[in-house]
């Protein structure tokens, strides 16, 4: 039998810098190799042309020759992790396995099978935190329960995060590996070339954003002189004014101890701003881990039983881009065209599904899983149930957003709108936020008329919920 090794297994952790599951392998003083699964669990059911599987590979593609040029190899499999995970650790003799925890109710099963498997046959999983600054059990209510209120969470973790991580440095003992790595047997070595992306069922797309740490990095440090004006623009989706490092953060190409560092340093309202976004893609990961059903029902059980009326015309018009609402309509498209779509359009375009159109806010849910190239179980899942007033909010089902004034707010010059609906570009902001109210004829070159009144269906939803 050739020397026990470590085998530190990638997931949501596509970088090098500051990588616990790494940095902790190294620490445990044998020599390392690395795996990541094209998970058929996952994949299988996705189709051919799913934007994050070339960015996914795109981002392996780029680990694999940066482990490499560590003496690490990386191993990169196509099977279902469950089985193919512990067959790897017992063919390079692993004697522990590395990973970091994933708080998705099913990756959570994967893991406990995993580890079973392992435990079985003499071998370790260590799962270390790396996806999230505080783990899923750390910030806690004085009664030891898991918070769901926003705000009196965040101050909770703005304490604990503030002791824990004061002085805090980037993991690195890089130093260290080059000794382990010449221990490496031969067999650890001899890692298969990575899959091509038509090998594993998809054709490349077009990315808006392109993988890798590399590009995570230029991502974030064209964003960081913008940081300061962030509170003043973010909510005006014409102006790339945040940050677009979502994709990044949900894979892990950024470490997200260096995030919230970047916004302590710049201490001022616009980092506040941001550093609070932060927290809250913490408060949805641990609300997940504790509360596992939300993924499948409201939060609230008052509106478990909600009788939506889910008329398919309506969810097939929202899901193309022609409800007749033009920032309803401009962001929806965007969205199927790059998979890409800004926060306060997901508010909207949530709100519009659920309350204008009454439709089980699982089926809008379902879309955006489908579409987003920074699709994370926890935030969507969140992001849906506020909008659909069914989950952890302190404003629950009465906030009805109204798409015009909202357009008009937020989209003031209806810059947005003529980028993605053609359709209207020709026409000024007096009129591009509600054609149908044109006091002159306008041609709309066959843009459809509203499909519901928006002042009727607002009556509609607050009844729909008054009634349970
Ligand atoms: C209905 C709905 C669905 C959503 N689905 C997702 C999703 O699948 N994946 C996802 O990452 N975000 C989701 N969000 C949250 C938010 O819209 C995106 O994180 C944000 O638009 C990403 O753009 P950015 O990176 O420029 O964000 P920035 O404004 O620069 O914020 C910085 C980071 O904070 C995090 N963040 C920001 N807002 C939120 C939030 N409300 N909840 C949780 N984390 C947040 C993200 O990681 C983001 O990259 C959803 C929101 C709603 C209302």
């Amino acid at each position: 039998m050739s020397l026990p090794i470590t085998l530190v297994w990638l997931r949501r952790d596509l970088r090098l810098f500051d990588h616990t599951a790494l940095q902790t392998a190294i620490r445990l003083g044998r020599p390392l190799a690395a795996v990541f699964v094209f998970d058929r669990d996952i994949i299988d059911d996705l189709p051919a042309d799913d934007r994050r599987l070339s960015f996914i590979h795109e981002s392996i593609s780029e680990m694999q020759a940066a482990l490499h040029a560590k003496n690490v190899p990386l191993w990169v499999l196509h099977g279902r992790a469950a089985e193919a995970l512990p067959a790897l650790a017992a063919q390079l003799n692993a004697a522990a396995v590395v990973c970091a925890e994933d708080y998705e109710p099913q990756a959570i099963a994967r893991d406990n099978q995993v580890w079973r498997a392992l435990d079985a046959d003499g071998r370790a999983l260590v799962r270390v935190t790396d996806q999230v600054m505080l783990a899923k059990a750390e910030v806690m209510t004085q009664q030891g329960r898991p918070y769901s209120v926003f705000t009196p969470y965040k101050k909770a973790w703005l304490h604990t995060m503030a002791q824990r991580y004061a002085g805090w440095q980037p993991a690195d003992d890089w130093a260290a590996l080059a000794a382990l790595q010449t221990q490496l047997p031969a067999a650890a070595r001899a890692a298969p070339r990575l899959p091509a992306l038509a090998d594993l069922g998809f054709v490349r797309q077009a990315l808006p954003l392109a993988g890798g740490e590399a590009a995570a990095q230029k991502q974030l440090g064209d964003f960081l002189p913008q940081l300061g004006q962030y509170h003043l623009k973010r909510d005006f989706p014409a102006q790339k004014s945040t940050s677009q490092l979502s994709v990044y953060l949900r894979f892990g190409l950024l470490s997200i101890r260096h995030l919230v560092q970047l916004a302590r340093q710049a201490d001022n309202e616009g980092a506040a701003a941001w550093l609070n976004e932060l927290v809250w893609r913490e408060f949805y990961q641990q609300f997940l881990y504790h509360h596992p059903n939300v993924v499948r029902e409201s939060w609230r059980p008052e509106y478990r039983a909600l009788p939506w009326p889910n008329q398919p015309e309506y969810l097939a018009r929202w899901q193309a881009g022609q409800t007749g609402y033009p920032i309803i309509d401009a962001a929806m498209r965007q969205l199927k065209h790059s998979g890409q779509m800004h926060n306060r359009l997901r508010m909207l375009c949530a709100g519009f599904l659920s309350k204008d159109l009454l439709t089980d806010w699982r089926l809008g849910e379902a879309w955006f899983a489908a579409q987003l190239l920074d699709f994370d179980l926890a935030a969507n899942n969140g992001g849906w149930q506020w909008a659909a007033g069914t989950g952890c909010d302190a404003q629950p089902y009465f906030r009805i957003f109204n798409p015009v004034i909202q357009s008009q707010k937020y989209d003031p010059d209806g810059t947005f709108i003529r980028r993605h609906v053609p359709e209207l570009a020709h026409l000024g902001k007096e009129v591009i936020h509600a054609p149908w109210l044109a006091k002159h004829d306008i041609d709309t070159h066959g843009y459809p008329a509203p499909i519901v009144n928006h002042a009727l269906q607002r009556e509609k939803a607050l009844a729909f919920y008054r009634a349970v």
